[in-house]
């Protein structure tokens, strides 16, 4: 075959069944792309008039109107705006994909700020088809001597064109409802379909629904409903930050996420170069520890919602605040493939981790108290930002607080320089602080503090900073601690030593029947523990990390606890079982039993067999007491 060129024709009655049913991935779309043409077209009109090309007369009243009648099964888009000419309409509405927009910004783009502008591609309007089976443009044009022109179509290719009697500028759009536009019958769903795109367009949108049986109050007197507007036509983000209060970043807050309870605090980002991008991010308050950390950033092209969470605009961990954004340099409708390859995307990405970064440092360096008062609900989010992103770690690192066992708030460089030479650069830690509380206290009597890290997060967090910060290590309280408690002056490495930690481990491990009892004899100098248990710090972390694993669906195999039962060789307990190592006495086997029970219940809850067994043992011991 010879080498062919040609044009791909397309065939209208095919391609027309694919924009009405592909085009939008949620029908109710259409919403937005009718009323962001009525503000469209509002726009064009206002400008045309400051340009002095197009008379007003005292039609001034900008606003879009969408009266829903539910016995006609009709709803209507009214605006006051430019208005289309028989021409026009044939131009962009007979040619789909024809962008009259794109044509009003080729033309007027060197005559001031046309950014207004919403559509760009051609096709909003026949987004209408998703839900009417009919749709009908009632039109008149701002031009002097226009011609009110009426557009029907069925939905097929044809068209019907006729003038009409219209008199007023501007558009009116009737969509006759189909089968498949049945829930926009109903009046509560269209309004909040305009509350959640059209919440902030530039001018004011009322609805109404034109068949409602007008009510009465009690004498039998009509009601008369003051039409309401349901958008803010000014949103405070859109606001120059020196001029808003703080009451109405509060304000905007309870009103846009419908959250009464205070934000902790706010950041107003405004930028124009080198990209438009204006929006308010708010730290929100944790409910309660079980709060699910789920945020919500609303994203907006000139005060048009796009979308919710759009993890490819805004950083991931960003999404667990709430807040507004507005780029109208963000395409409207585009997939999100080409959002996350797109390296204008990320410069966004990371403006805004910047800001976020930077408003930390500010509030750490000003307002210290209200930082730390507020660390325990923030602090989630950050350890979670500090994983996802290194450049927002390099950032914020140096301001991560840690609340100690003292109940007091410090950075690791404070920790360190407080104890880093006691504790040879080790950060002791807390991951439960009822159950870790004896080894607490132990900490406590070396003038020591431990920080407290339990939350879910935390396990996660400790690895990375120490991945980062290779010279430190993070121990759990219940670790090997003994070094720092032991009594430097009584040795226990000598000879006899040895001897002594061999025959409690023969005793331990015979009395409890454990052959792999692990016992290690130090000299403590708190008199008050005859013995403990630590854990090995990276053979818990592997444990754990097994759990997880297995909790995933991963079968790890059971991995043993490296527990060690630490004596305490001057307790006088743990003196008397050396003494009578031999005799084997219902007494020895009594204390012997007594004192490793009492080591684990420090360390974790003891088994229910093991629990029974003390409390029997506790209430005979009492009971020689008092014989
Ligand atoms: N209410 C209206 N008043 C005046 N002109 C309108 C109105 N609605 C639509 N038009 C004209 O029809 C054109 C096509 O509208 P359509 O919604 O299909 O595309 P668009 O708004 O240009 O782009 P997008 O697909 O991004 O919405 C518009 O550009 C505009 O010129």
């Amino acid at each position: 075959m010879n080498k062919e060129k040609g044009n791909l024709s397309i065939h209208s009655e095919n391609i027309f069944p694919i924009i009405k049913k592909w085009l939008y991935s949620d029908q109710d779309i259409f919403i937005r792309e009718l009323i962001s043409n009525a503000c469209d077209a509002i726009t064009k009109v206002k400008r045309l008039s400051s340009l002095g090309e197009a008379d007003l007369g005292d039609n001034t009243d900008f606003q879009v109107k969408v009266v829903l009648n539910k016995t006609a099964k009709t709803l209507k888009f009214i605006d006051n705006g430019i208005g289309m000419t028989e021409e026009e309409v044939k131009k962009y509405i007979n040619q789909i994909a024809f962008s009259g927009a794109e044509d009003f910004l080729k033309t007027y783009k060197d005559k001031g700020d046309v950014d207004q502008i919403i559509g760009h591609f051609g096709l909003g309007f026949y987004s209408s088809f998703m839900v009417a089976e009919t749709v009908e443009i009632n039109t008149l044009s701002y031009k002097q001597d226009a011609l009110a022109v009426k557009w029907r179509c069925d939905g097929r290719t044809e068209f019907e064109m006729e003038n009409s009697s219209k008199d007023e500028r501007g558009t009116e759009i009737t969509l006759y409802l189909g089968e498949e536009g049945g829930d926009f019958l109903n009046e509560y769903t269209v309004k909040s379909t305009i509350e959640k795109y059209c919440s902030f367009m530039p001018y004011p949108i009322y609805f109404e629904v034109a068949d409602k049986e007008p009510e009465k109050d009690k004498d039998g007197n009509l009601i008369v409903e003051e039409p309401e507007v349901l958008n803010d036509v000014t949103p405070l983000y859109s606001k120059q930050p020196s001029s808003c209060t703080d009451e109405e970043y509060k304000e905007f807050y309870r009103k846009t996420f419908r959250d009464f309870q205070e934000p902790l605090f706010w950041i107003h980002l405004n930028m124009d170069y080198p990209f438009n991008l204006k929006g308010i991010l708010y730290f929100p308050k944790l409910n309660t520890e079980f709060d699910t950390m789920e945020g919500r950033i609303k994203l907006y092209n000139n005060q048009v919602f796009v979308a919710d969470n759009i993890k490819e605009v805004i950083p991931e961990f960003l999404l667990l605040l709430k807040g507004v954004i507005d780029c109208p340099d963000l395409p409207l409708n585009v997939s999100r493939s080409f959002l996350q390859n797109d390296g204008f995307t990320r410069k966004i990405s990371d403006y805004i981790t910047k800001k976020v970064a930077d408003k930390l440092n500010s509030l750490f360096k000003s307002e210290r108290e209200g930082f730390e008062k507020f660390w325990e609900d923030i602090s989630p989010f950050i350890k979670y930002g500090v994983l996802k992103d290194s450049k927002f770690y390099e950032k914020v690192a140096s301001i991560i607080l840690y609340k100690t066992t003292n109940q007091q708030y410090i950075t690791l460089e404070e920790y360190l320089e407080k104890y880093g030479e006691k504790l040879d650069k080790q950060v002791y830690y807390v991951s439960d602080d009822v159950q870790q509380a004896q080894y607490i206290k132990m900490l406590q009597e070396y003038e020591l503090e431990a920080v407290i890290l339990d939350h879910n997060i935390d396990s996660a967090f400790i690895s990375h900073m120490e991945m980062k910060k290779k010279d430190i290590g993070f121990k759990r309280v219940d670790s090997n601690i003994t070094e720092l408690m032991k009594d430097k002056d009584q040795a226990t490495d000598g000879e006899s030593s040895t001897k002594e930690a061999e025959t409690l481990t023969k005793v331990f491990s015979k009395t409890l029947g454990k052959e792999d009892c692990k016992v290690q004899l130090e000299s403590l100098k708190s008199q008050d523990v005859a013995g403990m248990i630590i854990l090995s710090e990276e053979s818990r972390r592997m444990q754990e990390m097994m759990k997880r694993y297995s909790m995933g669906g991963l079968n790890m195999g059971a991995m043993p606890t490296e527990e060690i039962l630490v004596l305490n060789k001057k307790h006088p307990l743990i003196q008397y079982i050396l003494e009578h190592a031999e005799e084997e006495t219902e007494l020895l086997n009594c204390i012997v039993q007594q004192v490793y029970d009492l080591a684990v219940m420090g360390h974790k809850p003891l088994s229910p067999e093991a629990m029974t067994n003390f409390i029997k043992r506790s209430h005979e011991i009492m009971k020689q007491l008092i014989l």
